[in-house]
């Protein structure tokens, strides 16, 4: 009888082939699919010396090739890709099948699809990867959600592909059914945020300071020898001391200034306001993304008046880098509590138990937003599991009370010179309302109770209140 795979793949595009690949370098066999055959074909072609692959070219092929248990990785585009997938090999599979969806999908999507698989006996796993083309083949962080049964078998092969930190596999079982693609979403959305208030500090460098994008690289270099160390700090002192070679102007000078974006943080934004997490600098990287890209918007809008631009110079200049550190790593926490606090929300209202310092600690290697900070954030749960916010807890609370000073000043350099900083402006906001004794939603709930009479609760005694304003004595009626 022929050798059976252990796993296979289907969809061998970029992070198939090379999950594939990094399989089969892990000692499995794996068997491979992929709808237009010329991709299968020349995976074995140029890497079939890399470990035990079993190329198939139809899905009964591919299902037969499986070892039983079958485990099946998905890894095609999110939406009517996977489902056409899933109705082309579900059919073929039998009780205690494993098919694991690892593309970006929508949890919501998740969640049905392994309600369906579930009724026909099958297990369908979500699992979030990430750590794009490079991280599938070298160890990815990987979050996988679905049925504790299921991991059990899948589990310990993820793991052993999966990146390492500290000789612990980035790769957990983080909650039932859609669970993982959760986490994976709220992880891109934390990766725009980031970005954005990455791309901010360059601006300001840039726009208040002077400096080259040259030397924001050496700038950028240095952050990442300290509290900033991370792969998107690394890799944007990379992308900023690139010249093209054609013009040999820098790189970031010819890249057309519009972000593009394929949904996972419009999604992450989306569930936010679902959810009601305020999830601000999620929201405003998105927001500056879609900004970027409204061409004929901002073509109208060119010329539009604003406050002349002298840069900045003496001592203010001599600090200015240090201070947009402190400002970036501030918000940075900020951005970051968010991301955590709407996966809190997530897991209460879908009954998933996650275990959150668990998900920080999985992300510290493979993953996009890999940075030395997660090791903190592993901590912090650790010490209080129920922290209500990363902001409160210990080391969090210190360095961002220290960035104070520098934080507020780096933001109103940029409103004085008119360069826009939406991610460090709504972090500190954020941090500004979080701590705040009394907000003005007092007045937006007497706004409400005036014209709608929604209704409004007293600070002094329990219960919900309605005042007659259309009366002449406007008195207070229990509501
Ligand atoms: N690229 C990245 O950095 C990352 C991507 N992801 C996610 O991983 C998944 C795969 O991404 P990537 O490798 O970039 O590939 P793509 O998202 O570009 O998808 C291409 C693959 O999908 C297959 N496909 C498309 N439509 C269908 C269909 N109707 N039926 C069957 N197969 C179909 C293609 O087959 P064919 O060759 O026949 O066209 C091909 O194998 C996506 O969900 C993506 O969001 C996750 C993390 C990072
Ligand atoms: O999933 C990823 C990393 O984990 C991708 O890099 C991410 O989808 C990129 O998103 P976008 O194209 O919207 O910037």
């Amino acid at each position: 009888m022929s050798k059976k795979a252990s796993i296979g793949v289907t969809g061998l595009a970029v992070m198939g082939r090379n999950l594939a690949r990094n399989l089969a370098r892990h000692g499995h066999t794996v068997a491979l699919h992929n709808r237009s055959a010329e991709r299968t074909r020349k995976l074995v072609e140029e890497f079939g010396d890399e470990g035990e692959f079993i190329p198939a070219y139809s899905a009964q092929e591919f299902v037969d090739a499986l070892q039983r248990p079958r485990q099946i990785v998905i890894m095609v585009k999110a939406g009517e890709p996977t489902d056409a997938v899933i109705e082309e090999f579900a059919p073929l599979l039998e009780q205690g099948d494993v098919l694991i969806d690892a593309g970006n999908a929508h949890f919501a999507d998740t969640r049905r699809r392994e309600k369906a698989l579930r009724e026909r006996g099958l297990h369908f796993v979500g699992s979030g990867v990430s750590g794009g083309e490079e991280g599938a083949l070298h160890g990815p962080s990987i979050m996988p959600g679905g049925s504790k049964a299921s991991y059990e078998s899948l589990g310990p092969l993820f793991e052993d592909i999966s990146a390492k930190v500290d000789g612990e596999p980035c790769c957990t079982h983080i909650g039932a059914d859609g669970a993982g693609h959760f986490v994976k979403m709220v992880h891109n959305g934390i990766e725009y945020a980031d970005m954005q208030l990455i791309a901010e500090s360059f601006d300001l460098l840039r726009g208040a300071a002077g400096y080259a994008p040259a030397e924001i690289a050496e700038v950028f270099k240095t952050w990442n020898t300290g509290r900033l160390d991370s792969y998107l700090i690394e890799i944007t002192s990379e992308v900023l001391k690139h010249v093209d070679a054609g013009s040999g102007k820098p790189f970031v000078d010819v890249v057309e200034d519009a972000a593009e974006q394929k949904g996972t943080g419009r999604w992450t934004v989306q569930i936010g306001l679902d959810l009601g997490v305020p999830i601000s600098g999620i929201a405003e990287a998105v927001f500056a993304r879609s900004l970027s890209g409204s061409k004929p918007l901002r073509e109208a809008a060119r010329g539009l008046g604003g406050p002349s631009r002298a840069p900045l110079n003496g001592a203010a200049l001599q600090t200015f880098a240090d201070d947009v550190e402190q400002a970036l790593y501030a918000s940075k926490v900020v951005a970051y509590a968010q991301g955590f606090n709407q996966i809190q929300a997530g897991a209460a209202e879908y009954g998933w138990d996650i275990d959150l310092g668990r998900v920080a600690s999985i992300w510290r290697g493979g993953c996009i937003i890999r940075a030395k900070f997660l090791n903190d954030i592993t901590s912090a749960y650790a010490e209080e599991p129920g922290l209500p916010t990363l902001l409160t807890s210990g080391g969090f609370r210190k360095a961002v009370e220290d960035a104070q000073d520098s934080w507020r000043s780096v933001i109103s350099t940029a409103v004085r010179l008119g360069i826009p900083t939406p991610g460090f402006s709504t972090a500190l906001a954020y941090y500004d309302g979080l701590r705040a004794d009394r907000l003005p939603a007092a007045l937006v709930q007497g706004q409400r109770d005036f014209f709608g009479a929604h209704t409004y609760r007293r600070v002094d005694r329990p219960g919900s209140f309605h005042t007659l304003w259309a009366t002449t004595d406007r008195s207070e009626i229990d509501a």
